[in-house]
């Protein structure tokens, strides 16, 4: 065992001895018993002590001592005891002990205080320090009780940390025990909702904050959660202690003891407010319009956020028409009553003072509206509905234009609250982004729905609708009609009037379209002059009877420029289901129909038949063989010859093709040249003949066959192609050929059609030195003033004048007629289609020069013609050798015989 130390056993005597007197006799301890048992005391005292003498030497220094500062007792006994107290007061810690003992001033004595205890290893520890100063003969020595006190001052520093982590937190912390009433708010709750502790002190919370908007079923939740131990985090609108609503995410958790049994549950409330507008009603509504969701459902989604965050707020998004009138887009919680009854309202004028003109808004209480306000007209449905006001803004375009309106209508009379304000905010831009999206996407979706001239749906938006209305009509057991419309001659118009005119006539025509259409009727522009009437619901009669109804308005009178027309279409019908069952068959069906109008001659109506189909199919084959055999060239040139009438000379060949099919037998061309029109190769086709006729000229040549030109048929489209003088010099070039070897033989719709720049072609090829024949000359709409101006070397005049020539006086006539003109004009007349030896010679003695016909000889392949030219070349050299005048007859039983 320790000893202790002679100081304090001379303390202990002094003071034991000074007290012995007064001793009880029956005292149980000598003197040195008591002695040694204080020393065993203060030796195995829990608490570290130690004392010091007069000179603040340390005198004794216990075990626990020992172990508080880590030094041993040998180290500290008999030293200054400021070696045992921090450092930065030891230089004055005699100076301090020197006060209390000279003074007597107890600061320190009888009381306990923490100190900082260093150690011999240089930690720290907290004890808490008690000290007697007892009064010797040896002077005053001073006792130090030191308990380790450094796991609570711990302790205490965590539970200061902690609570102030709790209480200066924004969020609100509330503990409640197990029979869910509340034992415990931070500082941060009462901030929040304004409560203080003993209003809340006892009570269930969802209680004290929930309010009249609160959503039961979040609350039946909570419930729910609470009652079943089990942790959870919800979203729920509640009040503060002001009746101010305010949007809370609630965190709560279960807290258990050791055994599993619940203690309590906490609760962190975070004020969402904010965030859940943007968040929420922003992320929500951009993700509906990134999701290209329609206009109507992105305004619902608005509304609908808007109430569920603020739901003392009826939410409303009216649109302003380009008249100024205002139409509800949403409004869900607004009764149908009061949306019908504001509906189609005028927000011209009134706007500004309704306050929709104003970006701040206007608040308007129903009550007093003043009655020669606009609003007036909305006081009674709003009064009938049970609204006492609207808080109104004007949705403005990024260009400041008035896009529509959103109020927002209470049922009572009160201001709206900052979380107002900021819902008013955040939706107004949201409202006007998806509504300047929806006008772009609307302008887009114009640009590629409707035709740009008339505004009529194009082919798409027509094929895309109508499927819908036949799905409808298939549902509902309806039939539809399909009119196909094509305008009569409307080249002419564009040619005779400019485009412009057509283009004006085109709108006109739209227009009176859509005024004959019924409810659910539906008009498009196909193309060009071909226009679309969807009747819907329709049968054949009542087709046909709208049908009339439809031409004889287009048929009225419409002045274009300085022109009045009267516009005529020719009109083909299918109807759904008997004629198709889809848009695209219904359309080409009533396309054959409207052919077969046009072919009937015109400013008429034809219903799709069976038969019409097989005739366009047959048509399609014949079309496709016609290409096939193109490409493979397999149409071959006839040639007939023409002859002068003066000597029977050769004067020139007519090239004329021929095409012999394995199916269709020889096709005339009068059948595939107007189908190769029709289907666009009518250039290629042409292209074809030219160059096979000057090869085959080449070929004669080199033979020595004397025929002066070959003449060739070409189309009007074909001279409207202005590459044409360019391919004709080359071919000729590739042949040897000089221009005046080749005639071009053209029809009088090429010299009138100014439009279609035939008329500068024809020129540019005559420049060449190619030779010009009008053909078929006297059947068209002559003109004849044209004539005398136009680069023609002759004129062919058309058989069916020919024919009738010995029989007919008229024809005699006309024949006459065209003669003389041509003879007066220097061209050269060729007689068409001569048969016979007195129309050979009424034509002779009209003045004619040149005839071909089968009088003369057919046509014929280009060998057979080399023959024939062979034997009369023969017979020439008979009659040169003075045999005698040319003999018609002859030349007839010889081109027979060929
Ligand atoms: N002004 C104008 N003309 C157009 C437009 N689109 C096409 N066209 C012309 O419309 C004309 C259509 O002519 P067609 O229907 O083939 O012939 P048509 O003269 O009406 O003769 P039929 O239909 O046989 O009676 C062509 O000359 C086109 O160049 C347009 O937008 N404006």
């Amino acid at each position: 065992m320790t000893q202790p130390s002679a100081a304090v056993a001379a303390c202990l005597s002094a003071q034991n001895s000074a007290d012995e007197s007064t001793l009880p006799s029956n005292h149980p301890l000598t003197e040195s018993q008591a002695r040694e048992t204080l020393i065993q005391t203060l030796e195995q005292a829990a608490d570290a002590v130690v004392v010091i003498d007069a000179n603040n030497c340390v005198t004794l220094f216990n075990a626990s001592a020992e172990a508080l500062w880590g030094y041993p007792r040998a180290d500290v006994l008999g030293r200054n005891v400021s070696m045992l107290v921090p450092r930065g007061i030891r230089a004055q810690h005699d100076q301090y002990v020197g006060a209390n003992r000279d003074t007597g001033t107890n600061r320190i004595v009888g009381t306990s205080r923490e100190v900082v205890i260093e150690r011999i290893d240089g930690t720290v520890r907290w004890g808490s320090m008690s000290i007697s100063k007892v009064f010797t003969a040896a002077g005053v020595l001073y006792t130090a009780f030191i308990r380790d006190v450094t796991n609570e001052v711990k302790r205490r520093e965590e539970r200061r940390l902690l609570s102030l982590a709790v209480n200066e937190t924004d969020s609100a912390i509330i503990v409640v025990g197990p029979d869910g009433r509340t034992i415990y708010i931070n500082d941060g709750f009462t901030r929040m909702l304004g409560y203080q502790l003993d209003d809340m002190y006892g009570k269930v919370p969802s209680r004290v904050v929930s309010g009249r908007y609160t959503d039961e079923k979040t609350l039946e939740y909570i419930g729910e959660r609470l009652a079943a131990r089990e942790s959870f985090r919800v979203e729920i609108l509640i009040y503060d202690r002001s009746g101010k609503p305010l949007w809370i995410q609630a965190v709560v958790n279960i807290v258990n003891d050791e055994y599993g049994t619940c203690r309590n549950m906490v609760g962190v409330w975070t004020d969402i407010t904010n965030t859940k507008m943007h968040e929420v009603l922003q992320q929500k509504a951009l993700n509906a319009m990134a999701r290209e969701a329609p206009i109507l459902n992105v305004m619902l989604l608005i509304c609908l956020e808007v109430e569920r965050i603020a739901p003392e707020i009826i939410a409303s998004i009216c649109s302003v028409d380009q008249d100024g009138r205002l139409w509800t887009l949403a409004a869900p919680g607004l009764p149908p009553e009061y949306t019908k009854a504001v509906d189609g309202l005028d927000a011209g004028p009134d706007m500004q003072a309704c306050g929709v003109g104003h970006s701040g808004g206007k608040l308007m209480v129903f009550a007093d509206a003043p009655e020669d306000s606009c609003w007036a007209k909305f006081k009674e449905p709003a009064r009938a509905c049970g609204l006492a006001q609207a808080w109104s803004h004007a949705i403005r375009s990024s260009d400041g234009r008035v896009l529509g309106k959103l109020a927002f209508y209470y049922r009572e009379t009160r201001e709206p609250g900052t979380l107002h304000r900021r819902l008013i905010d955040v939706s107004l831009n949201l409202c006007a982004l998806a509504l300047e999206r929806e006008a772009s996407k609307e302008n887009i979706r114009r640009l590629a729905f409707y035709d740009s001239l008339t505004g009529l749906p194009n082919r798409g938006f027509l094929i895309a609708h109508t499927e819908s209305l036949l799905a409808n009509a298939a549902r509902t057991n309806n039939t539809l009609a399909v009119l196909f419309l094509d305008l009569d001659r409307f080249k002419h118009v564009n040619d005779s009037l400019g485009h412009t005119a057509g283009d004006v006539l085109l709108c006109e025509v739209a227009q009176r379209l859509k005024g004959c259409l019924r409810a659910l009727d539906f008009v498009g522009r196909l193309s060009g002059d071909e226009f679309v009437v969807v009747l819907s619901p329709c049968d054949a009669g009542e087709a046909t009877a709208l049908c009339e109804r439809i031409m004889a308005e287009l048929q009225e009178p419409v002045t274009v420029g300085s022109t009045t027309l009267r516009p005529t279409a020719s009109v083909g019908i299918a109807i759904f289901p008997q004629h198709g069952h889809d848009m695209n068959t219904l359309l080409l069906h009533a396309d054959m129909a409207m052919y077969q109008a046009k072919s009937a001659g015109r400013h008429r109506f034809s219903v799709f038949t069976p038969e019409l189909n097989r005739v366009a199919q047959d048509r399609l084959k014949f079309e496709m063989a016609l290409r096939a055999a193109l490409q493979a060239d397999q149409l071959q040139l006839h040639y007939q010859p023409q002859v002068r009438l003066s000597d029977g000379g050769i004067y020139g060949v007519e090239a004329l093709a021929r095409w012999h099919h394995p199916e269709f037998g020889v096709v005339p061309p009068d059948r595939f040249v107007p189908l190769a029109e029709e289907c666009g190769f009518i250039t290629e086709l042409d292209h074809g003949i030219l160059q096979k006729a000057c090869r085959q000229l080449s070929e004669w040549r080199a033979a020595n066959i004397v025929i002066p030109h070959v003449s060739v048929n070409v189309s009007p489209t074909t001279f409207c192609d202005r590459r044409l003088p360019a391919l004709i010099a080359k071919t000729l070039a590739a042949c040897g050929l000089l221009p005046r070897d080749l005639v071009l033989e053209v029809t009088e719709n090429v010299v009138l059609d100014n439009a279609s720049g035939g008329l500068a072609t024809l020129k540019r090829v005559h420049e060449l030195g190619v030779g010009l024949s009008i053909d078929d000359f006297g059947t068209g709409y002559s003109s004849l003033s044209y004539l005398h101006r136009l680069p023609v070397d002759e004129l062919k005049l058309d058989k069916s004048f020919v024919r009738e020539l010995e029989s007919d006086e008229g024809a005699r006539a006309l024949a006459s007629a065209v003669t003389g003109i041509g003879t007066s004009l220097r061209l050269t007349i060729v007689a068409e289609g001569v048969e016979n030896d007195e129309q050979r010679r009424i034509l002779q003695a009209q003045g004619c020069q040149v005839a071909q016909g089968y009088f003369f000889a057919r046509p014929m392949p280009a060998a057979a013609l080399t023959a024939w030219m062979q034997s009369r070349a023969r017979e020439a050299a008979c009659r040169n050798r003075g045999l005698g005048d040319f003999d018609w007859a002859a030349q007839t039983d010889l081109d027979q015989a060929g």
